[in-house]
């Protein structure tokens, strides 16, 4: 098996695929900050235990900005466009739920390239709470397969997931630091084959292997 990997700079366009896009520089602070602190409010959400009129005066806050914020809503399928270092650009599924940036409920994991594929560091909180005190195993499936995806798209090959096997080796602790690594381990035609790891303290907790299946620009 060889890999045939495109330089990254040939990512597809996802423009001609009808897609929307924004530029990062588009995108305002202010936005990145209501989604850190809403980020935080689902955590505080799910394990507060305040008394019933402060839980009453929250919930009559949190649906009137609902609603002011539902005047105006982006396009599904929206794509966040950022330039690499080396000159190509980027593009990332603005509301992804595993690391869009624009999305409360992503962890965010922010995946950085490493000389063999992707890596990154990052906590999990009590919203990803499957068995008492640790990380869901579902959670665990959807973390591997935006790293094994996200490997892919590095190599220059971008993809949908057509087959995903993850392995649960050990428990993956809530709020304790992980680290993530996935790699191309070969292609063939439009199969992209690649593996990564989740790690506590140097420890591999679940691994996964994928086939992702290279997308193909309308004509
Ligand atoms: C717009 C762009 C902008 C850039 C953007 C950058 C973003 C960069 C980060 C992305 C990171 C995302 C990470 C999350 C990734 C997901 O979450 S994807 C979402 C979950 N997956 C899906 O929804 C996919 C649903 N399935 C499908 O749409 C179709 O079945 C597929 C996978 C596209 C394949 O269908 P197809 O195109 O008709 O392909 P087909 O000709 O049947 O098969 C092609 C080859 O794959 C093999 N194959 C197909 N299915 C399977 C299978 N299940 N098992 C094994 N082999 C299979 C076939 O046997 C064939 O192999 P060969 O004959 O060449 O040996």
């Amino acid at each position: 098996m060889s890999v045939d990997a495109q330089p990254v700079s040939e990512l597809p366009d996802p423009r001609n695929f009808g897609l929307p896009v924004v530029a990062e520089d588009e995108l305002p602070e202010e936005l990145r900050t209501l989604v850190a602190r809403v980020h935080d409010l689902v955590d505080a959400v799910a394990h507060t235990e305040a008394d019933t009129s402060e839980l009453a005066r929250a919930s009559a806050a949190v649906h009137e900005l609902t609603e002011r914020l539902n005047v105006k809503r982006r396009d599904v399928g929206a794509m966040l466009e950022r330039p690499r270092a080396d000159g190509g650009t980027d593009y990332q599924t603005l509301t992804n739920v595993v690391s869009g940036v624009s999305n409360p409920a992503a962890v965010p994991l922010v995946l950085e390239e490493t000389e063999d594929g992707v890596r990154s560091e990052f906590t999990l909180n009590g919203t990803y709470q499957g068995p008492p005190g640790l990380v869901h195993g579902g959670w665990i499936a959807a973390l591997l397969d935006q790293a094994l995806g996200s490997a892919s798209a590095a190599a220059g090959m971008v993809g949908l997931t057509a087959n995903l096997d993850v392995n649960y080796r050990n428990p993956t602790p809530l709020n304790a630091p992980l680290e993530i690594t996935a790699r191309v381990t070969g292609a063939e035609r439009r199969k992209v084959h690649v593996s990564g790891e989740i790690r506590h303290n140097g420890e591999v907790t679940a691994e996964g292997t994928a086939i992702m299946v290279r997308l193909v620009a309308p004509s």
